[in-house]
């Protein structure tokens, strides 16, 4: 996949990296850090936050948006997702849900490793026909 498809490619690894160094994740030990690109231009990240109630846990992915929403910004042009496996980390099923929610279907969401491996996605491919905002406000 081409990483000059991802606007700010290093901004955005250095931010995912930066988060990943935070992650508390002392049950998994599997760390994670997201990085945003917003519409306005802003770059802002988070790590996954894990809790002795397990269920509790909120990923990287989650707390980037999250994160994001409290400083004012709600639109999106990508996603990055940055762990140090030999594998590439694919959001799971309720990150894909709350990306679809912020996200335009054709905006891209990419996976990178401390290898430098890369992957991305359409939302659209991650999650066809999600239910969204539009299926409950008049968009
Ligand atoms: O895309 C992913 C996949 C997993 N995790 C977290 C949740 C949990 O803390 C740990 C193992 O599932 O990794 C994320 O943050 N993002
Ligand atoms: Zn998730």
């Amino acid at each position: 996949m081409d990483k000059n498809k991802i606007e700010r490619f290093d901004e955005l690894l250095s931010a995912a990296k930066e988060a990943y160094q935070r992650a508390y994740a002392p049950y998994s030990q599997f760390h994670v850090g997201a990085s945003a690109l917003t519409m306005d231009g802003n770059i802002v990240n988070g790590c996954n936050v894990e809790n002795a109630s397990y269920g509790l846990t909120i990923c990287a992915e989650r707390n980037c948006i999250s994160h994001a929403v409290v400083q004012g910004k709600q639109t999106f042009k990508f996603i990055m997702i940055y762990t140090e496996q030999d594998k590439l980390t694919p959001p799971c099923g309720a990150c894909r849900q709350v990306i679809a929610e912020f996200f335009e279907q054709s905006a891209l969401v990419v996976a990178v490793n401390h290898k430098n491996d890369q992957k991305i996605w359409t939302v659209q491919q991650l999650l066809p026909d999600a239910f969204t905002p539009k299926d409950l406000l008049d968009l």
